[in-house]
């Protein structure tokens, strides 16, 4: 039967990727009459249920017995980019591509249609009753636009009753009102900043970077406070007058209202926004917009590197050094290196932006693979914060508190000048340890090898693992003494206890991701800060990030240590940028800022590299170490976790795992150890950890050496990740 037609032309056959856990894409059979090519997502049967897939090539198979594609989903097809951007991510991570797939395909179908919301029009005769109510309702109407109920009884501080009442009297007539435009033309002339000269000489080499339409990855590097911003705005404008799409990708994009608001500003529209928090018909909404093109503008989660553009122009990642842009679980992509993949497959420009770069950007930047360019000082002649530190082990706060002397009289002096201080400690919860005084029993989870935080808000136990609560118990559940449990250590929340005894005057805020509200709490919150509602602000690490407080003076950081003693690779550089962002908050507005930071060791090279007010410095250690070491970017890493439901089933795979690994010139593997969170969620961790020199192919090793190894067996999973951020 070699006649069989061509796939393409009806009939023959085709491989269809499935947005499952595999790594294959499947053959079905073409039935007669449909014309499918690569990329076409279609309906196949899948076992005894139907699922989508798209087809990713032209049949190898023969049409034989295979199962036949049921029909084309009324979608359009994946573009031949966005294909080779899955191709590439599931090499790279070895995911498996149907995972991959699914990130773009991710899609929750939604049948509830949008209630359209009802709109009032001024149409008939008034009433033969007329009210002062009424009549303030009318004449609010007046003009005949169709106006949002509420809104209309906002304006005429009425009731809904009373626009209600002239409905029915036929005064007013009731027509939905028009969806609110997903994605509203920005405009690029609405309100062009003026730029300082050194802003205008890097707007003008980014925008020229657009203008060439080619693949180039450019480091916006600025201090906090420069206006990076406003900057990378003006090649975003480049784009929007080429009539090009732009990507800006965000760590945090749902506590971003300023950003949102600066962009409207600039633009004249909001950007159009894509996040988790973005679902059902909106998410399809935006998703065709960013497909037809109409959507000009994407900001959004490191999900939307995956969404379908139709003519990318530019990808701009905001805050390149974030760790919240790697994906720990499923497949685990580094949102920033695979923009730079995408910029590369699209050939689009990529800008990256911070004001503390992630090394191996640094070194990109200094070995010329990336343009790099700087802006040194903060806008309108401000000046950086001054920075000091606080030597605990002379200026020793007393028992049970935090918060030295040095950094009390600090707060009070601000105090008194009517400015705002913020008290950075990167801990959740009011202790991080619970203990037995009398017979040392320590609670801890039963699910994770963690202790249980203790949470005084929510009055619970928690893990920060894997959410387990139980309640705080009045007596020790070892030796049943009453009244023997004790906190150690500071959170947040045993902070602004502290900072309530000593400034009972002072309205004081904790801002932490765990209390109830959620996001839109924090929004609001950080937006209340900014104002100036509150005079002292507790918070942790996600103070750090971006936020613009203008009248914030003073940031104490009450453990500037916490962070330096973790065996992690990127101790010392997380550290740096965690405190050079935090500090950065202080002196945004017309007053300079100062940072104190508390510290045991103010010998250590990270804190003295902070205080010299030379990131060189640091950056210039920390290359030279990491080179040493042959740590990325000198060398390539990959961490193994081997889990299973028993510690024996664990370490005997992890073993018979490490027995198959050759060791080639350049690779060297590291383990089984226990990992460091040895329980997670009841599973039995072990860490194996690849090292290689940057000459060797990482994935080629890792495939051939897995083919090679033992299958998993009953409980055990082995999750590969490639460039690991976190050592847990
Ligand atoms: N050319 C300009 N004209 C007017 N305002 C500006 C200009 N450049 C910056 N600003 C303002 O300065 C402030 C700081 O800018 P921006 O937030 O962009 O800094 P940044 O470099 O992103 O800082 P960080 O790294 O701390 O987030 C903002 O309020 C911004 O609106
Ligand atoms: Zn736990």
């Amino acid at each position: 039967m070699n006649d069989e037609p061509e796939s393409g032309e009806g009939g023959g056959t085709v491989d269809v990727l499935i947005p499952l856990g595999l790594d294959q894409a499947y053959s079905y059979a073409v039935p007669n009459g449909l014309v499918l090519k690569p990329g076409d997502v279609v309906h196949v049967p899948l076992g005894p249920r139907e699922t989508v897939g798209v087809v990713w090539s032209q049949g190898s198979g023969r049409g034989g017995n295979l199962k036949r594609v049921t029909g084309r989903v009324d979608m359009p097809p994946l573009d031949p980019a966005l294909m080779k951007l899955v191709d590439w991510v599931a090499w790279y991570t070895l995911a498996p591509k149907g995972s991959v797939l699914a990130l773009v395909l991710r899609r929750q179908p939604d049948d509830t249609p949008e209630r359209p919301k009802l709109g009032v029009r001024l149409v008939g005769a008034p009433p033969a009753r007329m009210t002062p109510a009424r009549a303030r309702a009318i004449a609010a109407a007046e003009g005949g636009l169709l106006t949002g109920k509420s809104a209309l009884a906002e304006a005429a501080s009425v009731s809904m009753a009373v626009i209600d009442s002239l409905v029915d009297a036929g005064t007013f007539s009731v027509e939905a009102l028009p969806r609110d435009a997903i994605a509203a033309m920005p405009d690029p002339d609405h309100a062009q900043p003026v730029l300082s000269e050194g802003q205008a000489a890097a707007a003008k080499e980014l925008v020229a970077s657009v203008q060439t339409a080619a693949f180039g990855v450019t480091l916006l590097e600025g201090v906090t406070g420069s206006g990076k911003t406003e900057v990378y705005f003006e090649a975003v404008a480049q784009a929007i007058r080429q009539g090009r799409q732009s990507l800006i990708l965000m760590p945090e994009i749902a506590l971003t209202a300023q950003f949102i608001d600066r962009f409207e500003a600039r633009f004249g529209v909001r950007p159009g926004l894509w996040h988790s928090a973005v679902t059902g018909r909106k998410r399809e909404r935006l998703q065709a917009a960013i497909a037809s093109g109409e959507a000009r503008v994407v900001a959004g989660a490191r999900s939307a590197l995956f969404l379908p553009y139709r003519d990318l122009g530019l990808i701009v990642v905001d805050e390149e050094h974030e760790a919240a842009y790697k994906q720990e679980d499923g497949v685990s992509y580094h949102a920033r290196d695979m923009a730079v993949v995408r910029g590369r497959i699209e050939n689009a420009p990529v800008i990256l932006t911070s004001a503390t770069p992630s090394l191996e950007t640094r070194v990109n930047a200094e070995r010329g693979r990336y343009t790099h360019l700087k802006l040194p000082e903060r806008f309108g002649g401000r000046e950086l914060p001054t920075l000091g530190l606080v030597d605990l082990r002379q200026d020793k706060p007393e028992r049970g508190r935090w918060i030295s002397g040095a950094l009390i009289k600090a707060i009070s002096d601000n105090l008194e000048a009517k400015e705002q201080s913020l008290l950075f400690l990167n801990r959740r919860g009011y202790a991080p340890l619970t203990l037995c005084r009398d017979c040392g029993h320590r609670f801890q989870c039963p699910n994770c090898s963690a202790w249980l935080v203790d949470h005084r808000f929510r009055r619970a136990l928690v893990c920060h693992h894997c959410g387990h609560v139980e309640r705080r118990p009045h007596e020790c559940p070892a030796c049943h003494a009453a009244e023997s449990l004790s906190a150690c250590g500071p959170g947040v929340e045993r902070l602004a206890e502290e900072v309530a005894t000593l400034f009972p005057q002072a309205r004081g805020i904790v801002l932490s991701s765990d209390f109830p509200g959620g996001t839109e709490r924090l929004k609001q919150e950080l937006m209340a800060v900014a104002s100036g509602e509150f005079d002292i602000v507790i918070g942790t690490q996600l103070v750090a990030k971006g936020h613009n407080f203008p009248g914030m003076t003073l940031v104490g950081v009450v453990d500037a240590d916490l962070g330096l003693t973790s065996g992690d690779p990127r101790a010392a550089e997380r550290t740096f940028q965690v405190l050079r962002q935090v500090t950065g908050r202080a002196g945004r507005g017309e007053r300079p800022g100062r940072a104190l930071l508390q510290t045991h060791d103010p010998g250590h090279p990270v804190l003295k590299a902070l205080i010299s007010g030379d990131p060189e410095r640091f950056y210039a250690a920390e290359t030279a170490s990491r080179e040493a070491a042959g740590l990325p970017p000198f060398g390539r890493l990959a961490g193994l976790i081997v889990s299973a439901n028993t510690a024996a089933e664990a370490e005997g795979h992890a073993r018979a795992l490490a027995r198959c690994a050759d060791a080639p010139d350049g690779v060297s593997v590291l383990g089984p150890a226990e990992a460091p969170l040895a329980v997670l969620r009841g599973r039995h961790r072990v860490r194996l950890i690849v090292k290689t020199t940057r000459e060797v192919n990482l994935q080629d090793y890792l495939r051939a050496w897995l083919k090679r190894g033992p299958k998993p067996k009953g409980s055990v999973r082995v999750a590969v990740d490639v460039d690991p951020q976190s050592f847990l």
